[in-house]
């Protein structure tokens, strides 16, 4: 019983922060604070994936540090794991459904919108871009992995090669409202928005020296924080790094997995600090960020370690 409220207690989270340098009357304003629980908290599935999690959850993985992704994350495996939108892949078709149903509302209408958007650790995808590229002007994609910057670019050229995302696209375009106008969005998001593909660590003070970048309007960074940290101190640190790239008064977006310790890249296991919703609170606010809205969503589904096909 307790093993299964555990498992049924794993989230995902999706914060909306802003700023709070020089915006000293947030300090005093009430957080506008919205926690939704949209699922119903299902009784769990049968006998060997439960065995298969309790297994999971024993599982030591070492700390994997940027030179590991450096090394070792593959691009493709990453990409079929967990954007494929393949049928049987339910867990990572939710998980991937969650974010964008999120970006959809944190950019879409009445939603953030500005000049510059900075995405931060933006590994081999395009999916974050695909509503913010409709209120931004300029976005500028960051990773610290060459083999990552390389298959986004790939995709950005349209190389053959390049990993399919056509039906991620259609279903951002249906959130919209038109599903005919998925090359309309694609050329949006490649000619007009990507405007910078650079390298990143947000290790370091200045996370993208050293190239000189303008502060930004917002910031995004998408399921990177808890792979590049070994634990909490880093985490804060992280944070606060990558704070400095947002002018103030501007946004974070942060899209985060909680209560999880690694994830599979092919049959390659990546470590995941493990955060609770509390821990993620905590480093936001001390890197000045104040809340302003946050999503939650119990999954009664695979955990994320667990997400890609033929694990269980
Ligand atoms: C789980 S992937 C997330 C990719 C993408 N944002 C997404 O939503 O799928 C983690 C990414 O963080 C990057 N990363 C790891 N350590 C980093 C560091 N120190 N600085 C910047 N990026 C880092 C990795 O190269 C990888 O692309």
């Amino acid at each position: 019983m307790i093993i299964n409220l555990k498992r049924n207690l794993r989230a995902y989270s999706d914060f909306i922060v802003k700023t709070e340098k020089q915006e000293h009357s947030l300090h005093n304003r009430k957080e506008e604070v919205e926690l939704s629980n949209r699922k119903t908290v299902q009784p769990s599935p049968g006998g060997s994936q439960l065995r298969f999690w309790c297994l999971a959850k024993n599982m030591e993985v070492a700390f994997t540090e940027k030179d590991f992704y450096a090394e070792h994350f593959v691009p493709k495996d990453y990409l079929e794991n967990y954007y494929s939108f393949s049928p049987g892949k339910d867990g990572a078709n939710t998980l991937l459904r969650f974010s964008l149903d999120n970006l959809h509302q944190a950019f879409g209408a009445g939603g953030i919108k500005g000049d510059t958007l900075i995405d931060i650790g933006t590994g081999p995808t395009i999916y974050q871009f695909l509503s913010a590229c409709e209120s931004f002007r300029e976005i500028i994609a960051t990773d610290y992995a060459d083999q990552n910057r390389e298959e986004l670019q790939r995709w950005l050229k349209r190389d053959p090669d390049a990993f399919d995302w056509t039906p991620v696209v259609k279903y951002v375009c249906e959130l919209e409202g038109d599903r005919e106008k998925r090359a309309e969005k694609e050329n949006k998001v490649r000619s007009r928005a990507i405007r910078q593909v650079l390298k990143c660590d947000v290790t370091q003070p200045e996370p993208l020296a050293p190239q000189a970048v303008p502060p930004a309007d917002c910031l995004l960074s998408l399921l990177c924080l808890e792979g590049a940290c070994k634990d909490l101190p880093p985490y804060h640190s992280a944070l606060k790094n990558i704070s400095s790239l947002v002018k103030p008064g501007g946004h974070l977006v942060l899209y985060t997995i909680l209560d999880e310790t690694f994830y599979m890249v092919g049959q390659r296991p990546f470590s995941c600090l493990y955060l609770r919703q509390e821990d993620v609170e905590e480093a936001v606010k001390e890197a000045r960020f104040a809340i302003q809205k946050k999503e939650v969503e119990l999954s009664n589904r695979k955990p994320y370690s667990q997400v890609q096909e033929g694990v269980s």
